[in-house]
């Protein structure tokens, strides 16, 4: 915290219409590096989500009514000030999430991108006329903000979940509450002293702490002033909230869990697949919903990518995301390094085969080392589980048909990876997977400006991209006589 040079940029309690609510309830947040408590924070109540809420709705009218053009100006100013505190937003980020400086960084950037692209694409909410079939008819289609937002974000992008949303939600014309992870909530803070920095009218985005994500929960999925509920985080807890706001018949989208295959065929480039591999597999320590789960590698090739693909995972720095040689930091906390360990040990016990790592790092009771696992089948826990830590999983394939249905089999069906050189092989894989998401010879595929989303138990809805405006429109139908 001390070379964080912007000290107000460190906040400790809710931010509900325009105001900081403290409260003598408070929980910590611990750095998962070292265990440290880096903050105490304000527990907010069940009370305290309602008034924001009604915060929310109260503002609507207003916020919604101004141009597009200004409520882009406004968002430019934010972005504007993200930027230039991208150091010690970023030093915040890392503090609480654990990954390294640069990976924090990198996402500050990220999530600024998304209200830049929003502040743009809102000022294209076209409308259609329709031609009418009788001649004292005309018929229109306008587009409308759809209301209260409220979301519920998870603790592994602790900034850009919130602007991904938050962006969409405030360009379309609609008012935003937010609950943070209770695990990372100072990254979310510092974007609500932002906003308010930015000039974003009181009770436009307000941002909700607390250790009691039930109840906060239900304000958020069943309140009547609320019409649009935002979920990014695992498919257990997302079907809980679906069900939830079925109650009120809410508008809903959610990014939930993944199992992405990595499939490398045997015509592929194994440099460019080795590396595609290591970055979508290692990012944040394997906590991305889209980060590899399953590795497919063709069995003539297997053993070529596998020999280059451990030299190069065995030269990843484990340490605390702060020190700059830092490429692997902390998972988030020790239960997670716990869930990580059994899902390896329980796949050894069926039959895979430890060919790195394979146990807790010694960096500290968060760290997990970065593993590899041979003679992995599809059935193993390690490949039917998110995995959710830095643990590579190598399944050997013989044909495309048989790789194509093993990749498929799962619940989940957000992003999947394959790299090959067959033009013919490129276009039958990439229609034949059945996920929302496809990188060809490509693993970083996160962009502002592509629909993010998934199909199956990984959720609906589309984020960023031009799409990623729909989920906080509504369409409405003029039928005008003249
Ligand atoms: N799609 C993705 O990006 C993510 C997937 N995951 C997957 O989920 C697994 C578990 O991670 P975890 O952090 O527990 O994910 P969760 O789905 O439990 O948490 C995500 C968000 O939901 C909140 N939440 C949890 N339970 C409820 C509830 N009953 N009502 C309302 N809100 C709730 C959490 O709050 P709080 O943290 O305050 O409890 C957090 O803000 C991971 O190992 C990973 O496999 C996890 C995070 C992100
Ligand atoms: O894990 C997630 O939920 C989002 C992945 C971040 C991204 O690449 O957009």
């Amino acid at each position: 915290m001390d070379k964080i040079t912007d000290k107000g940029l460190v906040k400790n309690c809710s931010y509900i219409d325009g105001q900081w609510h403290t409260s003598d309830k408070r929980f910590s947040v611990t750095n998962p590096a070292t265990g440290e408590t880096i903050a105490q924070v304000a527990n907010a109540s069940v009370n305290d989500a309602e008034q924001a809420v009604i915060a929310a709705h109260k503002t609507f009218a207003s916020w919604s009514g101004q141009t597009a053009n200004h409520r882009a100006k406004l968002l430019r100013n934010w972005l504007n000030l993200i930027i230039e505190h991208q150091d010690d937003l970023a030093r915040l980020l890392t503090l609480e999430q654990g990954k390294p400086l640069a990976e924090a960084r990198g996402e500050i950037g990220y999530g600024a991108g998304f209200i830049e692209w929003f502040a743009e694409e809102a000022k294209r909410v076209y409308g259609e006329t329709i031609p009418a079939a009788s001649q004292d008819k005309r018929l229109l289609v306008l587009k409308q903000p759809v209301g209260v937002v409220s979301a519920i974000t998870p603790w592994n992008f602790p900034n850009a979940m919130i602007t991904r949303k938050a962006a969409a939600a405030l360009a379309a014309g609609c008012t935003f509450i937010v609950k943070p992870a209770e695990m990372t909530p100072l990254s979310a803070l510092a974007l609500a002293e932002l906003a308010e920095r930015a000039g974003i009218p009181a009770g436009v985005f307000n941002v909700v702490v607390s250790d009691d994500a039930v109840n906060i929960g239900k304000v958020l999925t069943q309140h009547p002033q609320i019409a649009k509920f935002t979920f990014t985080g695992s498919t257990q807890v997302g079907k809980k909230l679906a069900a939830q706001c079925a109650l009120g018949v809410k508008k809903v989208s959610l990014e939930l869990g993944g199992n992405a295959p990595f499939i490398v065929f045997d015509d592929a480039d194994i440099d460019a697949a080795v590396k595609g591999a290591i970055a979508s597999k290692y990012r944040n320590a394997g906590q991305t919903c889209i980060c590899t789960n399953r590795i497919f590698v063709q069995r003539n090739v297997v053993e070529k990518f596998t020999k280059q693909y451990s030299m190069a995972v065995a030269e990843l720095a484990v340490g605390n995301g702060l020190d700059v040689d830092t490429q692997i930091g902390p998972l988030i906390s020790s239960q997670a390094a716990e869930k990580v360990k059994q899902l390896v040990d329980s796949s050894v016990a069926q039959g895979a085969n430890i060919a790195l790592g394979g146990d807790f790092s010694n960096a500290g009771a968060c760290f997990y080392q970065p593993t590899i696992l041979t003679e992995v089948s599809n059935t193993m826990p390690v490949a039917q589980n998110e995995i959710f830590g830095p643990v590579s999983a190598i399944i050997p394939f013989d044909s495309e048909a048989e790789v194509i249905e093993a990749a498929n089999d799962t619940e989940y069906g957000l992003a999947a990876y394959f790299y090959a050189r067959d033009i013919g092989r490129i276009w039958r894989v990439s229609e034949g997977l059945a996920f929302g998401m496809v990188g060809v010879n490509d693993s970083a595929i996160s962009n502002v400006a592509a629909p993010f989303g998934g199909v199956k138990q990984s959720g609906y809805g589309r984020e960023g991209s031009r799409h990623g405006l729909d989920d906080y429109l509504v369409i409405k139908y003029l039928s005008m006589g003249i």
